[in-house]
């Protein structure tokens, strides 16, 4: 059943954390998204989970907040406490996934292979009434209206990490890994008045990739900083870290959206490289770069009647030029809105 992505205004919305996304959830309520509410889980003996919603949903917004890498783990209790929330006389739930998992498998590279990707966005969709992710690896797919069948808001991380490199690397050059990164690389050099340079990558299988790079000689003395959506396995980044000492580069810094750091991949990069930064869609030690401001104030003018009126009116903390943009459908300047679903 569809909520109307307005309904949701009249009262504060509750903010649940699944386990694991206390800090994210706590963040967004000190941005103002809404106020927490409590949960209680725990695995009965034979190993199903109970879930339990501990505060009142009735008649308000319910935000659940649950990065989803690593998403096996926890996908039923997730379901389990949306269709709670949903019986329970929630107007609307919306689901807060920085990161959104199962955008990969995109297609069949296999004969008789599941496209996860459909799969999973089904079984999102009929569960919650909309979707907020940040950046979500669209790389088959025009937009996530292509797959989820609920309004979603597509928000962008680029500009803050844009802005976390030019406050922190003295000359740099932007790296993209592969020609994915080319469209958040040369906005955010662009950003920042920097050179960027695209490699070129050639995936031979889950874990084993190989980086060309094309000549970088013009750009020599410069800061190399590698830029990419996701860190998993983390060997993109580690094939192209370990090629630029040999070409007279510095260790390169590097800036990741999702920083999911799969097993030993941290420790395998960390030698190759100065900094390792990524935002708080995965928790992790990495974490510099916050989202949850860039949440919350899309939610405000997204959900708000009429956007141009909210983003004029907000006199206590005006939106940045950062902000701003990450907000914005990146790299044009639309504002937020909600895409996709059945009206
Ligand atoms: O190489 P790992 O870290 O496993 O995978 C991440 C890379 O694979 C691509 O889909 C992403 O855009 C990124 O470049």
């Amino acid at each position: 059943m569809m909520a109307p992505a307005t309904a949701q205004m009249t009262s504060v919305p509750v903010i649940i954390a699944l386990p694991g996304n206390e800090a994210f959830a706590q963040a967004l309520a000190n941005a103002g998204a809404g106020e927490l509410g409590a949960i209680e889980t725990r695995s009965f003996p034979d190993g199903e989970s109970y879930v339990r919603l501990a505060c009142d949903v009735a008649a308000k917004s319910v935000l659940l907040v649950s990065t989803l890498a690593r998403p096996d783990e926890g996908f039923l209790r997730l379901v389990f406490l949306a269709d709670a929330a949903r019986s329970l006389g929630a107007t609307a739930v919306t689901l807060i996934a920085p990161y959104l998992a199962y955008m990969r498998q995109d297609r069949r590279f296999r004969s008789g292979e599941a496209i996860t990707s459909r799969t999973f966005a089904r079984l999102i969709s009929s569960s919650f009434d909309r979707l907020v992710t940040v950046d979500p690896h669209l790389h088959r797919y025009p937009a996530l209206s292509a797959l989820y069948e609920i309004p979603a808001l597509t928000l962008h991380a680029a500009p803050l990490l844009a802005e976390w490199i030019a406050a922190s690397v003295a000359d740099p050059l932007i790296i993209g890994p592969d020609e994915e990164s080319e469209q958040w690389v040369s906005a955010i050099a662009a950003k920042i008045g920097a050179p960027h340079a695209v490699l070129r990558k050639i995936r031979h299988g889950d874990r084993d990739v190989e980086i060309a790079f094309p000549d970088l000689s013009s750009s020599s003395g410069l800061q190399p900083v590698l830029v990419d959506d996701i860190a998993s396995s983390g060997n993109t980044l580690i094939e192209a870290a370990r090629k630029l000492p040999p070409l007279g580069f510095a260790r390169p810094d590097v800036a990741v959206v999702h920083g999911i750091f799969a097993g030993d991949s941290y420790t395998r990069l960390a030698p190759l490289c100065g900094r390792i930064v990524s935002s708080d869609s995965v928790s992790h030690p990495s974490n510099a770069i916050g989202l949850a401001r860039l949440v919350t104030d899309a939610l405000a003018i997204a959900d708000a009647p009429d956007p141009e009126l909210v983003r004029h009116r907000r006199p206590p903390e005006p939106l940045d030029d950062v902000e701003r943009a990450g907000i914005d459908s990146f790299p044009a300047s639309d504002p937020p809105s909600w895409t996709g679903g059945v009206e």
